[in-house]
């Protein structure tokens, strides 16, 4: 049995993988972590039935009270980094779902994770459709070579761009280069900033946020007279949960920090 607790106990992911890791025959919930929250049963605040476990108010004082196998974090971009670094001087393997860690961060983490025998998961997207849209869109850089990646998330979203399309960008740039493959200029000079949107990984990157997503993203090819579009849509959080369950059960045999759930298929 793989023990388990969730930082963000309380946040939309984190009342969804709490239930999953709960529902699951292998896992076993120990625990959750939501400062506004602590003191509340964990299940309760899940929308599950009380489980006699409370909420804590920081990792720290749940990682003194018990040693989980797996901490998954779903909590948000400013304090991701100082979680993380926590959980893993503590020894305990870590699951990531939080976006906005910077590649600096990454390689600091894997040092102490290293130091601890610790692993580390940092997934962007845990649903398997947007893993597949990922490699598919690094499958097309090199026949393709002018590209743009349209993300479109929920108004409530921390970050933009999504760490999602971040990924998908430094994929299809990984695959150009190992192609040696140029796109046609771009000639168009923007009359406005940010009308043509954010580069990153020399990739251009547009956010679109509005009530009523959840999350989407559009990857555009462009060719000699024609295009190629592939679009994955999340419809709901339970899109992620396999993956993170997946992640929960595979973690301890994936010594380091791996970045990308793509890793763990
Ligand atoms: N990898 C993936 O597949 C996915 C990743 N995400 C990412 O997950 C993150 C969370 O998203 P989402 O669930 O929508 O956000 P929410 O705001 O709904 O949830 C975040 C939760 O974290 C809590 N929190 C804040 N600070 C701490 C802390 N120090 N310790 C523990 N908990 C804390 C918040 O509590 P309070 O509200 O009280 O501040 C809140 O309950 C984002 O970065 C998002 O991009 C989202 C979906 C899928
Ligand atoms: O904040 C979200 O909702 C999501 N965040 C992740 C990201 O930034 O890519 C994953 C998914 O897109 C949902």
């Amino acid at each position: 049995m793989i023990t388990v607790m969730v930082c963000g106990a309380t946040g939309k992911m984190g009342r969804e993988v709490v239930k999953a890791v709960h529902n699951d025959p292998e896992l076993t919930f120990i625990g959750g972590i939501d400062p506004k929250q602590a003191g509340d049963d964990a299940g309760k605040d899940a929308g599950i039935e009380e489980l006699g476990l409370p909420l804590y108010k920081d990792i720290s004082s749940a990682l003194a009270d018990k040693k989980p196998d797996v901490v998954v974090d779903f909590t948000n971009p400013a304090i991701i980094f100082e979680n993380a670094k926590t959980v893993l001087n503590a020894g305990v393997h870590l699951v990531i779902g939080t976006t906005g860690l910077t590649a600096d961060q990454r390689d600091e983490l894997a040092a102490i994770g290293k130091d601890h025998k610790a692993n580390c998961l940092v997934a962007p997207n845990f649903s398997l459709g947007a893993v597949m849209m990922m490699k598919t869109a690094a499958n097309l850089a090199p026949y393709f070579p002018n590209v743009e990646i349209i993300e479109l998330h929920h108004n409530h979203k921390y970050d933009a761009p999504s760490g999602t399309a971040v990924l998908t960008a430094k994929l299809i740039n990984e695959a150009k280069q190992a192609a040696g493959a140029k796109g046609a200029e771009d000639l168009t000079k923007e009359s406005l900033p940010g009308a043509r949107g954010a580069k990153v990984d020399e990739v251009t990157i547009h956010s679109v946020r509005l009530p009523g997503y959840v999350a989407h993203q559009e990857v555009l090819f462009g060719g000699y007279d024609e295009t190629l579009t592939i679009r994955h849509d999340s419809l709901s959080r339970l899109s992620f949960m396999p993956g993170v369950v997946l992640a929960c059960k595979k973690i301890g045999e994936k010594p380091g920090l791996t970045y990308g759930l793509e890793h763990y298929l």
